[in-house]
């Protein structure tokens, strides 16, 4: 039998989602998708094919329901969600910080949650999702997650005391390479590229160096210190990257996206 599968907020991620998924051969029948504007879930229709429906409607004839909203917004969906949900259907969530407990507190009891938190190269089919089991979750529920995220990426399961963590790596982690793509585009033109040009070279470095970091099987200090001739231009760099402390902002950095996850839960 097949499962039906709905994406309740279809918002970026949601959507990031929904594509990857039909991709992957899901057939748009098997989907619902659920938006608060009228014509958002309009466009959705005419993209993707898919039936918009509300979220009464998805939790009465899901099997699998993704919700995608903020999280502040997740505890204003579960309400309009709980009096129709079967404890039987599968409630995946892909909102930041919130933690599968505040779920199951508000859903019928004995309903399996899985927490997931994936990133926008989902758009490209190089997510990372990482996915922790709630108090009903089992392996085939977890399975389940890994089927729909893996159509987009990679999957990792992690304890659910670790997720606050992965989702300031990796949920977080793009926009920490678009901010040091952005920033070394501004140094080439302060050299005197134009910016086009500068895009480009920093861009296809950042590939190269991702693709080497993935299949070389070296540790990035190994790849670093290949790349740092001596008296060469690159330790150069590499002093002054130190003098202004960028290893230890970016262990801030993403410590205080940390917090901020957990903060999320007490906020929603
Ligand atoms: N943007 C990112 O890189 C990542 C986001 N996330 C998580 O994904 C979730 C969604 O984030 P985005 O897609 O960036 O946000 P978004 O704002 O693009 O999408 C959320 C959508 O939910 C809709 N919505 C809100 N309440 C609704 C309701 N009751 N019924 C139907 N639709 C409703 C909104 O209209 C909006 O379109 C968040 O919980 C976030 O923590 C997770 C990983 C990465
Ligand atoms: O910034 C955020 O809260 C979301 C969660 C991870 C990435 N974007």
């Amino acid at each position: 039998m097949t499962l039906k599968v709905a994406v309740l907020g279809t918002g970026k991620i949601g959507e990031a989602l929904l594509s990857g998924m039909l991709r992957a051969g899901w057939a748009p029948e098997d989907l619902l998708v659920t938006a608060r504007r009228p014509e958002r879930a309009e466009e959705l229709r005419a993209r993707h094919g898919v039936s918009p429906v509300g979220n009464a409607e998805a939790a009465k004839s899901a099997d699998i329901l993704i919700l995608t909203v903020k999280p502040q917004d997740m505890g204003a969906l579960l309400d309009e969600l709980a009096p129709h949900l079967p404890a039987d259907r599968l409630v995946i969530s892909g909102a930041a910080g919130i933690p599968t407990a505040f779920f199951e507190d508000r859903l019928a009891p004995g309903t399996p949650v899985v927490r997931v938190m994936t990133n926008t190269p989902a758009l490209v089919d190089e997510a990372m999702s990482v996915i922790s089991a709630g108090t009903h979750a089992t392996e085939e529920h977890l399975a389940h997650a890994e089927t729909i995220f893996g159509g987009v990426g990679k999957t990792l399961r992690v304890p659910e005391s670790q997720q606050d963590a992965a989702t300031a790596l990796s949920g977080s982690g793009p926009a920490y390479f678009y901010f040091l793509v952005e920033a070394m585009t501004d140094a080439g033109i302060l050299l005197g590229l134009p910016r086009d040009k500068a895009h480009e070279l920093i861009v296809q470095a950042a590939i190269g160096a991702a693709v080497m970091l993935r299949d070389s099987g070296e540790h990035p200090v190994k790849l670093r210190e290949n790349v740092t001739s001596p008296a060469g231009t690159t330790i150069n760099a590499i002093r002054e990257l130190e003098n202004h402390g960028v290893r230890a902002a970016l262990i801030a950095a993403l410590e205080a996206a940390r917090d901020r996850s957990r903060e999320l839960a007490a906020g929603a």
